[in-house]
């Protein structure tokens, strides 16, 4: 084998692509170091130009594409390598998800080798238009002479970049972000200013409930006291007639958090009302609510048939935020219990329990692995968990429970195949993974979501 030789900055050489990283850079290997190309694909001959060389990895930029991918594509944004936002528009759709596919699989190869080997990876569940399909924006503002702007940071600068019309965003969206920053600067309001802290107006957020029509603008401010606010709601409201909700939230921190404890409501509801199949939902401006609806149905009736219920389970649904995967499941179980550390997402869960009628859904604050831990000391065994965590996978403790408890059917969705993976070298010790299900959540960029069905090993019976 070759020896592994130390690379600098400035260094050009030919590269092939081996595969796409978790950020969507192409990954090559160099004389047996990582090279992380951005911009570049799997199966492309480039050549690059080193930019940055760490211990294990160094980044290189693209000189020449020398042997295009059959799946490259012209990006649809214009303002597409500015942003960063989107990671693969320059990849076809057919391209991103089986790429997608592949990031899992090559999760299961890192921490759970035998298994890649074995387990079903099915195809990845895309969307048959993989376009403006985020039901929400929250786009920063910023004044730049006497213009006002709204958009996001670009990657690792606190540039913002005005954005006029994003391609992953609902239209309607981003015409009420585009209207909303004009009103605001025509009726000189003052805008938050990160360094000096001045400034009244930081952030624009437009959520539009996709299936009802009903939208809701909230302005975060620093303070409360909001000048021409009539004259400002009425120009609002010009803008489209979805408009039923305007709020504002009171941020006064310096923090990346968007949002503050407080919310007023300037006009009309407090709350949009937003449906996902059969279930109906309140939304206030706070509310977590998954950004695509469309995907998010498809995302629910896979959980639904990896728990594959008769109405006699009892159901766990640990990280329920406003109780979305429970309600779902909650007409084919016998008890539905879900937890969530967020108060607001359980009363929220609590109050979406009692509209549709749901007497046996409970929600309940605090830590997933705080709650199964008491259950189980009550004598609560779940037949059937369900887990929707975060980045960051299952706190050890839980899976310590769930390992003593051992239901039937534990069906583990996720956002990242790398914590997914790690966690299944513990949880395979009792379960088998029948399949595990990719479902494209977030077309154009390099995040992949799952939901995997597991089943106890010595129960085979109970499938
Ligand atoms: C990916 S979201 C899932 C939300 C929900 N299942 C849905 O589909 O809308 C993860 C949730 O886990 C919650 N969370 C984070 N750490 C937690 C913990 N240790 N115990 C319980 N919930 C937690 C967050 O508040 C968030 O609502």
């Amino acid at each position: 084998m070759s020896e592994k030789v130390l690379m600098e900055v400035g260094q050009k050489f030919p590269l092939t692509i081996k595969r796409l990283g978790i950020n969507g850079e192409g990954v090559g290997f160099y004389k047996r170091n990582v090279v992380f190309v951005k911009g570049a694909l799997p199966g492309e001959e480039v050549t690059v130009k080193v930019s940055k060389v760490q211990r294990n990895f160094a980044e290189a930029e693209i000189l020449k594409i020398r042997k295009p991918s059959k799946d490259r594509q012209e990006p649809l944004c214009a303002i597409y390598d500015e942003c960063g936002g989107c990671q693969l528009q320059h990849l076809s759709y057919t391209g991103q998800l089986k790429e997608k596919r592949d990031m899992v699989v090559q999760a299961l190869e890192k921490y759970v080798k035998p298994l890649a080997e074995t387990v079903e990876v099915r195809s990845t569940l895309g969307m048959d238009n993989p376009w403006h399909y985020r039901n929400k924006s929250s786009f920063q503002v910023r004044k730049e002479g006497k213009r006002v702007y709204a958009g996001l940071f670009t990657e690792g600068t606190n540039k913002l970049l005005n954005i006029n019309d994003c391609a992953v965003q609902h239209p309607l969206t981003s015409k009420i972000t585009v209207a909303t920053r004009k009103i605001l600067q025509k009726l000189n309001i003052t805008i938050y200013d990160g360094k000096t802290l001045d400034g009244l107006v930081r952030t624009i957020v437009v959520r539009t409930g996709i299936k009802t029509g009903e939208t809701q603008v909230c302005l975060v401010t620093t303070r409360k006291d909001l000048p021409h606010k009539q004259e400002l709601i009425e120009r609002m409201l010009k803008i489209d007639p979805s408009i039923v909700s305007i709020t504002q939230n009171i941020n006064r921190e310096k923090t990346s958090l968007i949002f503050g404890d407080e919310t007023i409501v300037l006009h009309g509801k407090e709350t949009i009302h937003e449906e996902l199949g059969e279930l109906a939902f309140d939304l206030s401006s706070r509310a977590f609510f998954q950004l695509n609806p469309e995907q998010t149905v498809h995302l629910y009736d896979e959980i639904k048939k990896a728990a594959n219920l008769t109405g006699k389970e009892k159901v766990v649904d640990a990280y329920c935020g406003v109780g979305t995967i429970g309600l779902w499941l909650a007409p084919h179980a016998k008890e539905v219990r879900g937890m969530d550390v967020v108060p607001e997402s359980v009363d929220d869960a609590k109050k979406n329990a009692r509209n549709h009628g749901f007497k046996h859904a409970r929600y309940y604050t605090g830590t997933a692995e705080e709650w199964l831990a008491k259950w189980r000391k009550e004598g609560f065994i779940p037949d059937v968990i369900t887990v929707d965590p975060p980045r960051t996978g299952l706190a050890p403790s839980f899976i310590k429970t769930v390992m003593k408890i051992q239901p039937k059917r534990f069906v583990y969705t996720s956002c990242n195949p790398s914590t997914f993976a790690k966690d299944l070298q513990e949880l395979t010790k009792i379960y088998k993974v029948e399949y595990i299900q990719p479902v494209d959540m977030f077309p154009q960029t390099a995040r992949v979501e799952i939901v995997a069905k597991l089943t106890l090993k010595n129960n085979r019976d109970l499938l």
